[in-house]
């Protein structure tokens, strides 16, 4: 009976149609599955093509429920559909499968749901008493746009007559939903005021297919990215299983299934606002490097953040995704972990406190102190120290009069360069004298031994070269095992905020060869001062470089908004180039974000307490609110608490503790996303803070980089929220809102 290697695959839509059915029939889908695999032509399963349709078939689920399943191959079956049996037979003739032209993806529409559900409710509403001021006929919504015009976009053509017919925003929203993916993102993108040539640019042809397409050829379209499907059994019972299975795993965007698949001949970057689901590509693209492994209890592959807290959610996904079998290959550590256990590996006695960047610009104060310096600004130097002495490695005063200050704003006199030299070099004897060092340290002396350590492999394949490629020549590491390259693949969330000895590690630590950095991330949304040039750094990402930009997180709305944040900044690509956001869209629709203007700080945490109380069932732990400053947060916490509302403080690993709404600094926020979020004390003065404004006069350069970074911020937190977005203030708002408030004008207090 089992004889036969039967292929079953649900179509994305199908899936969420299942999702909304009861639960029994879920069950049965799932029986229903195991069953059809075994044998398709098993009597219980009343297979049988449907009238008029070459490969469309249909399937007993239940006594009451029918799949629709597309014929692509003789034993390889797609499930487009699960209705109940009486709405299968009625409408045989509207139900319309086909291959897009553009995409080259399957699509399929049910042109009788589409008319109950979008178009019929916008059937004449019953006779109202006449009203004098009745508004005229409505204008179709994409009057503007031909036939072609549309399906050239690729929009399904079976449902131009439909797209004709919109009218409101309400029955487009309708059809979205069930529209074919392209169909819906191009119609959103029109409907917002994107110029067609921009829509066929930044839509569709990330997703057009790049050959001819034959639009009778299923086999071949449904093994394109187009054809948005589960591919194993297991997505297959995942995407049965219930509510809250994540999607993500299982049904890819064309343009992330794209990245996660790409053969790359060398380092690979990929871009994208918040929400495109960056993380979500590279945690893919970690499965699919193992899945390309050959056996081993090695881990070969490296998967690295910014932070405790985000590796710590990338593991959790990562295991989600492929269980421990994956997990086994992969080592999950955070940047700065990596680089300290470098640095423990080759110096064992050291164990010298770590101190953050706060404590480290405390002890500059003191330094400065002790020595009656009050020319020098401690942060100033601080910065000069990290980014200019540590950060590119300079060990001498002749080296740092030579040194690039390139992005540290004011120039420094040949004179200042030698004062700054001699504190720097009484700063590190002073941090070596109370037995403490700073993370930028740490990763500089890791990035010293891993480039050591790559070159001792490089010296070693030479030699083995000049020995004919005998395998003889062996150099043992200090761990025992011979010397190699620790990693083979190195993927990289968070990558707009790693340091540059950071970089300098990671390149050494892995095999130069085809695939071997994979990095993801937004300098739209670097919040820490590491700007860095990759190709200087010895990462060569060029001509690899892609972006996403379909937002699975955020709403239209709030995606706005958080733009309206960023302003007129420029931002770069990590390799010294420009990058923009242009294209960057959501097809998902909700309310426009509130703004609340505030007597004073008193009144903004009791306005807040009073909306988390009007959202009644919200779970606390979807609600977040960001704040300026670590003070503000305690402040808000402790309001919240007394209104009875339970709130958690979110440390730098992460929140502490299990229950409540969770309240940070905007910092805390990266990676992270919640259902609502909160922006609180968006205050001038406080956003960006007073001490970046007056340097406005006093260092130019230095201050349009921390406004940048302001924004940034500002625009991070914004864009963490899934469905609701509000923002707070007292007294005059923050520049960054001005924009905002000129098309949305403050809800009243
Ligand atoms: N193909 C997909 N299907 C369903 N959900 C997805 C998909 N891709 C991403 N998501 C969801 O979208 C949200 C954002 O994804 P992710 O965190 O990967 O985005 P990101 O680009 O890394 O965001 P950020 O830059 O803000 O950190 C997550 O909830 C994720 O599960």
């Amino acid at each position: 009976m089992t004889g036969k290697n039967v292929t079953l695959r649900l179509l994305d839509k199908a899936d969420r149609e299942i999702l909304k059915l009861p639960r029994p029939v879920k069950g049965a889908i799932y029986d229903f599955q195991h069953k059809f695999k075994t044998n398709p032509d098993s009597a219980g399963l009343r297979l049988k093509r449907l009238q008029g349709h070459d490969k469309l078939h249909s399937a007993r689920v239940n006594d009451e429920y029918r799949a629709l399943l597309l014929r692509l191959a003789d034993d390889d079956w797609l499930i487009v559909s699960v209705k109940h049996r009486k709405d299968v037979y009625t409408h045989l003739d509207r139900l319309t499968y086909s291959v897009n032209r553009v995409t080259g993806g399957i699509e399929y529409v049910d042109l009788q749901v589409v008319q109950e559900e979008v178009l019929a409710p916008a059937a004449p509403r019953p006779a109202a008493p006449a009203e004098p001021a009745e508004p005229a006929a409505r204008q179709p919504l994409f009057a503007n746009w031909s036939e072609q015009q549309l399906t050239d976009l690729g929009v399904a053509p079976s449902l131009v007559p439909v797209v004709a017919a919109l009218t409101t925003e309400d029955q487009l929203l309708g059809l979205v939903e069930y529209a074919p993916q392209l169909t819906g993102e191009v119609l959103l993108a029109l409907y917002d005021g994107k110029e067609y040539d921009d829509v066929l640019e930044q839509v569709t042809a990330p997703v057009a297919a790049p050959d001819p397409v034959d639009p009778e050829d299923f086999r071949a379209a449904v093994e394109r990215p187009a054809t948005i499907v589960t591919t194993t059994d297991d997505a297959l019972r995942e995407a049965l299983e219930g509510e809250d299975f994540g999607r993500w795993k299982v049904f890819l965007h064309p343009t992330q299934a794209k990245l996660v698949t790409r053969d790359y001949s060398g380092p690979a970057r990929v871009g994208g606002g918040p929400g495109t689901g960056k993380t979500i590509v590279a945690l893919h693209r970690v499965k699919h490097l193992v899945e390309r492994l050959p056996a081993g209890r090695t881990k070969p592959v490296l998967l690295t953040t910014y932070n405790k807290n985000l590796a710590a959610d990338l593991r959790s996904r990562l295991l989600a995704l492929g269980g421990e079998t994956l997990l086994s290959r992969v080592e999950i550590s955070h940047v700065d972990q990596l680089a300290l256990r470098t640095v423990r590996e080759a110096e064992p006695g050291n164990r010298k406190r770590i101190v953050d960047e706060a404590q480290a610009v405390r002890e500059w104060r003191s330094l400065l102190d002790e020595l009656g310096e009050d020319g020098w600004d401690a942060e100033f130097l601080h910065d000069e120290w990290t980014q200019v002495i540590l950060g590119q490695a300079v060990t001498s005063r002749t080296d740092y009069f030579r040194a690039r200050r390139a992005g540290r704003g004011r120039t420094v006199s040949r004179a200042e360069r030698a004062e700054i030299w001699q504190l720097a070099e009484r700063f590190t004897q002073r941090l070596d004298r109370i037995g403490v060092q700073t993370w930028d340290q740490i990763a500089e002396r890791a990035a010293q031994l891993e480039a050591a350590r790559a070159r001792r492999i490089q010296d070693i394949d030479r030699r083995r070269e000049e020995a004919g490629g005998l395998e003889n020549v062996h150099v043992a590491d200090g761990s025992g095992g011979w010397l190699r390259y620790r990693y083979r693949h190195i993927v990289v969330d968070e990558a707009q905020d790693l340091r540059p000895a950071h970089w300098k590690m990671l390149r050494a630590m892995t095999t130069p060869d085809r695939n071997d950095l994979f990095l993801v991330g937004d300098t739209h949304q670097r919040i820490y001062k590491n700007q860095v040039t990759l190709g200087s750094l010895g990462i060569n990402i060029r001509g690899r470089s892609s972006k996403l930009s379909l937002s699975y997180r955020t709403t239209r709305q709030i995606l706005r908004s958080a733009l309206n944040v960023l302003g007129e900044e420029k931002y770069d690509d990590l390799d010294g180039s420009a990058e923009t956001l242009a294209g960057y869209r959501s097809v998902l629709s909700g309310a426009v974000p509130d703004l609340h203007r505030l007597a004073d700080w008193a009144d903004e945490r009791e306005a807040i307490a009073a909306l988390i109380e009007s959202w009644g069932e919200v779970p606390h732990e979807q609600i977040a609110i960001a704040v300026p400053t670590n003070d503000m947060a305690r402040e808000v916490a402790y309001t919240l608490r007394e209104h009875g509302i339970m709130a958690l403080e979110i440390g730098p690993d992460g929140p502490l503790g299990d229950s409540g709404v969770h309240i940070g600094t905007m910092f805390r926020f990266k990676g992270l996303e919640y259902q609502r979020m909160i922006i609180a004390g968006v205050t001038d003065g406080l956003v960006p803070r007073a001490g970046v404004q007056q340097r406005r006069t006093t260092d130019p350069a230095r201050h349009r980089t921390e406004m940048q970074r302001a924004r940034s911020l500002l625009f991070v937190a914004a864009t963490r929220a899934r469905d609701s977005l509000d923002v707070f203030w007292h007294g005059e708002p923050s520049p960054f809102l001005k924009e905002l408030i000129k098309v949305r004008p403050p809800v009243a207090a």
